[in-house]
């Protein structure tokens, strides 16, 4: 579980986080849900210790620099090594020490040969995308963020990767944000709503049953 206590955050005088407290279940997929600006990839950035914050967060009762190779980050400005092919990238970024070969028998799932073995800065957004996918599996994090995964990614990428975060989430705490609820109805299991400032958990609502885009429109416009 994470637990995030009392979390805080402003840039300037603009408080994007005041007094957050909420628990992120282990091995669950859980969501974010809020309006541009209403602060989802600030909380991720502060999760991952990109941005200063006031209030704790802890990942299994441990801070996160003792979970840090335990912990995957995907947002739209993650750093790759722009001049080194994807298969580079991935060998360096893999800290489940996985050998090169197997990197990339792997990653052959997500992008062909040809690609894997171009540059990084020739990639399309969406080939990028696919990159950070494949270190999902190569890693196995037990804790996997992603902010905004959907965009970008073509029809059967984002039904493949909801299948791969249904079967991951059996040992992986997912943390979501995002924008197409298609993609992230019948895949979540919890719900936080972010607006003014706080993050909120839906409580005791069947995701299953419910559309996103229905508790949207109710909860935050
Ligand atoms: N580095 C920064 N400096 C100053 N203000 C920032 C910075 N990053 C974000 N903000 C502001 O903080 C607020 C929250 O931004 P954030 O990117 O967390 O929103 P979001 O919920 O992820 O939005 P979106 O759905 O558009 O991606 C916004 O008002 C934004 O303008």
């Amino acid at each position: 579980m994470i637990t995030i206590t009392n979390l805080s955050k402003n840039y300037g005088k603009n408080k994007v986080l005041q007094d957050v407290n909420i628990n992120i279940p282990e091995n669950k997929i859980s969501f974010l849900m809020g309006e541009n600006g209403a602060g989802k990839t600030t909380f991720i950035k502060c999760l991952v210790q990109l941005e200063n914050y006031k209030g704790q967060i802890l990942f299994d009762e441990k801070e996160f620099q003792d979970v840090r190779d335990e912990v995957l980050a995907i947002y739209d400005d993650a750093p790759l090594y722009t001049n080194l092919s994807g298969i580079e990238n991935l060998d360096l970024m893999n800290f489940r020490k996985l050998k090169k070969k197997e990197c990339y028998n792997i990653a052959l799932k997500y992008l062909s040969g040809d690609i894997l073995k171009r540059k990084v800065s020739t990639y399309s957004y969406g080939q990028r995308k696919k990159l950070f996918i494949a270190l999902v599996e190569i890693c196995s994090p037990k804790y996997l963020i992603m902010d905004e995964i959907s965009n970008g990614l073509d029809y059967e990428s984002m039904k493949g990767l909801k299948k791969s975060l249904k079967e991951w989430s059996k040992n992986m705490t997912i943390i979501l944000t995002g924008h197409q609820f298609d993609f992230y109805n019948n895949l979540i299991d919890e719900l936080y709503i972010v607006k003014d400032s706080q993050i909120t958990y839906f409580e005791n609502l069947d995701l299953n049953k419910e559309n996103l885009g229905d508790i949207y429109d109710e909860n935050i416009i």
